[in-house]
């Protein structure tokens, strides 16, 4: 039999990264997903296209060999498909790991082949493997939990390419950026041995690479979007042919670099050759990246591990400074109400409804005598105050 992947979320990451290099692996890819459109188009196709996007001009490659199935109507057949896979793997939101993971823990409880599943979730998060690991566990009869790494094995991975929301009309196809990099930890699979995929870099140490693209790629995306936002640029590359926010922009990510080279051992060259690429990658005016899509879901994006107040808090434990990153947090918490996104609606309650302090302790989760907290408690009150 042929190998098989399981990919839950048929979005952009979904179609234009993973499931491009699953395919190129020689897997047969599954996509899970809830929309009936997407599954709809996927299961009456035999084909689509990823066109990858770079100043030298465009390529296509066409991806064939996969099916699709719905989780909401056909729960079943998802835990059967997962029984007999190979890998699954998943790019649907950090927030959404908690839904799918009850019909994974299902399927791997259904396992009868002696070679363990490989579990790699591919989402913008620190450890989202482990999250959804977690909550696979809580889904796993107690019984079973001892038994359950005979049957799945789960590693953290980082991902790296622009996949821009696509324009309407172009159906499955997706246009990307032709840069990539997806980094898995390789420790999990032991003698076991992780799955063959070439577009994968295997370390044995993932930390440095997560907190070097988050807190490079993503926090300088996400002050790029939120001060784009504010003044009303429609896309990233609009926003960062604004003087003032590039310049906002490269002071955050010399903070970030700061942190990135007194802790993982980068060189202060290295580290800067990298951000100047990614402020190239992000300037990129062909992907037309809106700043609402690289801004969605400001909570998450505010949160302890995220791309401000991660790094800032690290920044602010070892007397570094965080300043330019304590900007970029004010106009994250001034993207509020910005139609289709649900956490800008929610975070304009927050602001409205609880006191600064209840505020900061509820968006950041950060402890009260941290030395950042009180840092960031003055940024609250100074948007609660403007936004009165
Ligand atoms: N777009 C990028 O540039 C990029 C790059 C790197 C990482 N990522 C990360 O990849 C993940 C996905 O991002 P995206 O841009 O592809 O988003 P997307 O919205 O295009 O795709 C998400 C998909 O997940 C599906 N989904 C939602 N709930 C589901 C469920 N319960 N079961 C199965 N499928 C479900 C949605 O219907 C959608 O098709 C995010 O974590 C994101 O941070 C995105
Ligand atoms: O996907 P999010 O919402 O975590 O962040 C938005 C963008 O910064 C992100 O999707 C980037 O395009 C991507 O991380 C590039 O690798």
């Amino acid at each position: 039999m042929g190998k098989k992947a399981i990919q839950f979320g048929g979005g952009n990451i979904g179609r234009g990264f993973v499931a491009e290099f699953l395919h190129e692996a020689g897997y047969e890819v599954v996509f899970i997903d809830v929309m009936d459109n997407i599954i709809n188009s996927l299961q009456n196709s035999s084909s689509y296209e990823v066109t990858e996007i770079s100043e030298q001009g465009e390529s296509t490659k066409t991806i064939t060999n996969y099916r699709a199935i719905n989780s909401k109507t056909h729960e079943k057949d998802v835990v059967q498909e997962i029984a007999t896979a190979d890998v699954v793997t998943c790019a649907v939101g950090p927030n959404i790991l908690k839904f799918i993971a009850p019909v994974i823990a299902k399927g791997i409880d259904a396992r009868t082949v002696s070679k363990p599943l490989a579990v790699i979730a591919c989402e913008n998060a620190i450890g989202a493997t482990d999250t959804l690991h977690g909550f696979i566990k809580e889904h796993t009869d107690k019984q079973r939990l001892e038994s359950l790494y005979s049957r799945a094995q789960f590693a953290n991975s980082a991902i790296d390419r622009i996949v821009p929301n696509q324009p309407p009309n172009s159906g499955l196809n997706v246009r990307i950026e032709k840069f990539y990099e997806w980094v898995v930890e390789k420790t999990p699979f032991g003698d076991v041995g992780h799955p063959d995929i070439p577009a994968i870099h295997w370390v044995d140490n993932l930390e440095p690479y997560i907190e070097r693209k988050l807190f490079t790629v993503n926090t300088g995306h996400a002050t790029t979007a939120y001060a784009g936002h504010l003044v009303e640029k429609s896309t990233i590359a609009d926003a960062l042919h604004d003087a003032t926010i590039r310049e906002a922009v490269q002071k955050v990510l010399n903070e970030t670099a700061a942190l990135i080279v007194a802790k993982h051992n980068i060189s202060e060259k290295e580290q800067k050759d990298y951000v100047n690429t990614i402020i190239t990658r992000i300037s990129n005016p062909y992907l037309e990246d809106n700043v609402e899509r690289v801004g969605r879901a400001p909570i998450r994006k505010v949160s302890r591990k995220e791309r401000f107040i991660g790094p800032a808090a690290q920044l602010a434990e070892r007397g570094l400074k965080f300043d330019a990153l304590l900007g970029g947090l004010e106009t994250a918490l001034r993207f509020q109400n910005v139609p289709g996104d649900d956490e800008s609606v929610e975070l304009a309650k927050i602001l409205k409804e609880l006191s600064a302090d209840d505020a900061t302790t509820k968006l950041t989760g950060l402890e009260k005598e941290h030395p950042l907290y009180s840092h960031v408690l003055k940024v609250v009150e100074k948007v609660q105050k403007d936004s009165k």
